[in-house]
């Protein structure tokens, strides 16, 4: 299957033939590192290769469009209900960076004790199945194709049949995932003998499987009362998991250990996180250190939480962190939206880009407050795992609820998790095997009897699923409703007809997001806020964020709605973007003819960053092509510039207008056009105002010859005055 950049994913396609497919590699796959890099103006250092299609930060167009890639695998983690909506935020993921994806279950699979097969739709993420995995990996596979980089797919191995789902994503080609029987015993309440003969299990397929695991312990940020406290559990649980997946016979390079910076301001964040990171990172040397970002401390503001994201990752570049995971910046408020995944992933690549070489500038200080807390930490966990011990072992810690206590260790408030190692889901379904046991496939933990003393195991039953795929039971759908067809249906059937919805979780969901600011104290803005929303037609509007900013003065709303309309592409207004010149047409005409253009920025304006683009060679401006260009600099009268095209004789004056305030850039224009028309210079001119609220049309109604807008390249401007000089000179 092949994307084409300019064509959305066909989602007939991607489930067509799944029956056969089969994944085209296993194992996780890290970032192939590029020392001293240079792109456009700059050498970097802590980066990796370049991606073949992206979308690059906003502002790399005033660095030559350069989009480097850190040398961090970067994590988007998915949650929604369709994965079929998914696989299409998973291509915007990848083309802004992401190269894992994390995708979550839908809520309660793990207390389903067997495989979910089809594609039913999930609640808070997705129900994995057979047939959903390999939908997801086979367009994976074209996405890293159409980027240019191998993508990581990745899910979760937990509760109670944890064993299968890890055979299921070692036969199919999962890349990474999460397992750590803590989870399944205090988060999932599954019983902690069955966790941990399961977990056993999965973890010896994992290994078999190359797969790259995470464990669990980034849970007890989530669920701590004050999360600074929580450090001395997270150190406990990271060597309860290491410990037990090296004597399950996992490798240490595919053990990542899950850390999150457990605080976020107006906590003093840094100061509290990352001694614990530094207490970490030494502790448990070797291992893979997969960062995560804070949940615990999220609201519903998106702008507060990318600064705690920022944060976090500024820990994982002063530390360090083999892979940066990110949270969307909503995920405090919704279900991610699919733009939001992205804006995550974003925060991530621009802080590292924004930290690049940051070893060659600072270090940690070896002494003080840094190293003395790291320390602290420390010994209260390895306090922790010797009271363990003396309580009786693993097992009697948890039922005495040590663990998850909001104390800080070894203060205790007598608040921790509880689980009864006689209850719990599949109480009492541990059996002891028989000598004669023969495990299903090769990856089995302890002995099997089917395994001669040497080669595979499965010899006897000619072959197993991992060693054969030709012996995987595929089954498709079991419930011809409740599937992908099904859902599909509409959405396919709308975007046929060339109709388009808005949408921020599901395709054609229809759901819009605008931001309003009322002048007045918050219980009456919010009412006025949702009144507003519903005279713009948005039905079922309801707040998703607020913040005051003054009691009296006024509040600030996001207010989601759905907008229930669907516009037809055909129509649309259909704007004539001309297609630029080639280069070497453009400078063969211009470079004979000896042409001057003269430039500024009008009014008392002083941004000149946007027209120099235009004109500078460097910035692949005009004055490549071999046109004079004579910049009047800032806040230039429109007299002075007519003046100076008088002297030059130039065929063409270019105006930039940024300030926009109180419709100033209009007047400029006018004026400009008016000016001409009185010198008898307008025939002769060539007018084109450019600026980022700038269209065609308004530079038109002003009297211009052509309006350019944001983006807008020297080449496009230099295409028009050829374009409309050639039409002049056959006039
Ligand atoms: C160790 C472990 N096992 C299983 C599951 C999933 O288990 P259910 O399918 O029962 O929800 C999780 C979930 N964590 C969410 C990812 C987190 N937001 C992250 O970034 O890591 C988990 O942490």
């Amino acid at each position: 299957m092949k994307l084409s950049p300019d064509q959305p994913i066909d989602l007939r396609e991607v489930l067509r033939d799944l029956e056969r497919y089969r994944p085209r590699r296993k194992g996780w796959h890290w970032r192939e590192k590029v020392s001293e890099h240079k792109l456009g103006p700059f050498v970097f250092k802590d980066t990796s290769r370049e991606l073949t299609h992206s979308v690059p930060l906003m502002a790399a167009h005033a660095f030559g469009g350069i989009d480097p890639q850190c040398d961090r695998t970067l994590t988007t983690e998915i949650a929604s209900g369709r994965f079929e909506d998914d696989l299409r935020r998973m291509r915007m993921a990848a083309w802004h960076g992401a190269d894992h994806i994390m995708v979550i279950r839908t809520t309660g699979q793990s207390h389903f004790d067997g495989l979910i097969e089809g594609t039913p739709e999930g609640v808070g993420g997705v129900p994995i199945s057979r047939k959903q995995i390999r939908a997801t990996r086979k367009a994976l596979d074209a996405i890293e194709d159409e980027v240019g980089r191998p993508i990581n797919f990745h899910s979760y191995v937990s509760g109670v049949a944890g064993p299968e789902i890890a055979v299921v994503f070692a036969e199919e080609g999962v890349n990474g995932c999460h397992q750590d029987p803590q989870y399944n015993v205090l988060y999932r309440d599954v019983n902690m003998h069955r966790a941990y003969v399961d977990a056993a299990e999965a973890k010896r397929i994992l290994a078999d499987g190359g797969i790259l695991q995470l464990d669990g312990a980034h849970n007890a940020n989530a669920t701590a009362k004050e999360a600074w406290k929580v450090t001395p559990e997270l150190l406990v649980q990271h060597a309860i998991n290491c410990a037990y997946s090296r004597a399950a016979g996992m490798p240490q390079d595919l053990i990542a250990l899950s850390t999150v910076p457990p605080t976020a301001p107006p906590a003093p964040k840094l100061r509290l996180d990352l001694p614990y990171a530094v207490a970490l990172r030494e502790l448990f040397r070797g291992y893979c250190f997969r960062a995560q970002q804070n949940t615990r401390y999220m609201e519903s503001d998106t702008r507060e939480a990318t600064i705690t994201h920022v944060l976090d990752t500024l820990i994982s570049r002063l530390t360090s962190a083999d892979i940066q995971s990110t949270i969307t910046p909503d995920e405090g408020r919704n279900i991610p939206w699919h733009y939001n995944n992205v804006a995550g992933v974003n925060t991530a690549r621009q802080t590292f880009m924004g930290l690049d070489g940051l070893d060659e500038l600072v270090d940690l200080k070896q002494e003080g407050v840094l190293r003395e807390d790291a320390r602290a930490i420390k010994e209260r966990a390895v306090l922790f795992l010797e009271e363990i011990l003396e309580s009786g072992g693993y097992y009697a810690a948890v039922a005495a609820g040590q663990f998850v206590d909001s104390g800080h260790y070894p203060e205790r408030k007598g608040d921790g998790i509880v689980r009864d190692p006689g209850k719990g889901d599949g109480a009492g379904s541990v059996i002891r095997r028989e000598p004669d046991y023969g495990a299903p496939v090769c990856s089995h933990f302890g002995h099997n009897a089917l395994a001669p003393a040497h080669g595979k195991a499965c010899d006897a039953i000619g072959g197993c699923t991992l060693c054969n795929p030709e012996k995987i039971r595929y089954i498709d759908e079991l419930d011809p409703e409740d599937c992908v067809d099904r859902r599909l249906e509409t959405p396919l059937a709308e975007r046929a007809a060339g109709l388009l919805r808005p949408e921020v979780e599901k395709q054609g969901d229809g759901v819009v997001c605008l931001t309003v600011f009322v002048p007045a104290a918050e219980a009456v803005a919010e009412a006025a806020a949702l009144e507003m929303a519903r005279h713009m037609n948005l039905k079922d509007p309801q707040v998703i964020s607020r913040r005051v900013m003054h009691p009296a003065e006024g509040s600030v709303f996001e207010i989601k709605g759905v907008l229930d309309m669907a516009v037809d592409i055909a129509r649309l207004p259909q704007e004539a973007r001309e297609t630029p010149l080639p280069d070497a047409e453009i400078e063969a005409w211009v470079r004979p003819r000896d042409i001057h253009v003269v430039a500024a920025t009008v009014g008392e304006d002083e941004h000149s960053v946007g027209l120099h683009e235009i004109l500078d060679i460097k910035h692949g401006g005009i004055e490549k092509y071999g046109f004079h260009c004579h910049d009047l600099g800032t806040s230039v009268p429109v007299e002075r510039l007519l003046d100076a095209a008088e002297e030059t004789g130039a065929r063409a004056v270019l105006v930039s207008t940024i300030v926009t305030h109180g419709e100033v850039h209009k007047g400029h224009m006018q004026r400009l056009d008016a000016l001409a028309r009185e010198r008898g210079m307008r025939d002769r001119l060539l007018l084109i105002a450019g600026g980022p609220q700038v269209t065609a049309e308004l530079a038109q109604a002003c009297g211009m010859d052509a309006g350019f807008g944001r983006g807008t390249t020297g080449r496009e401007v230099a295409s028009f005055i050829v374009r409309s000089l050639r039409q002049r000179e056959k006039e």
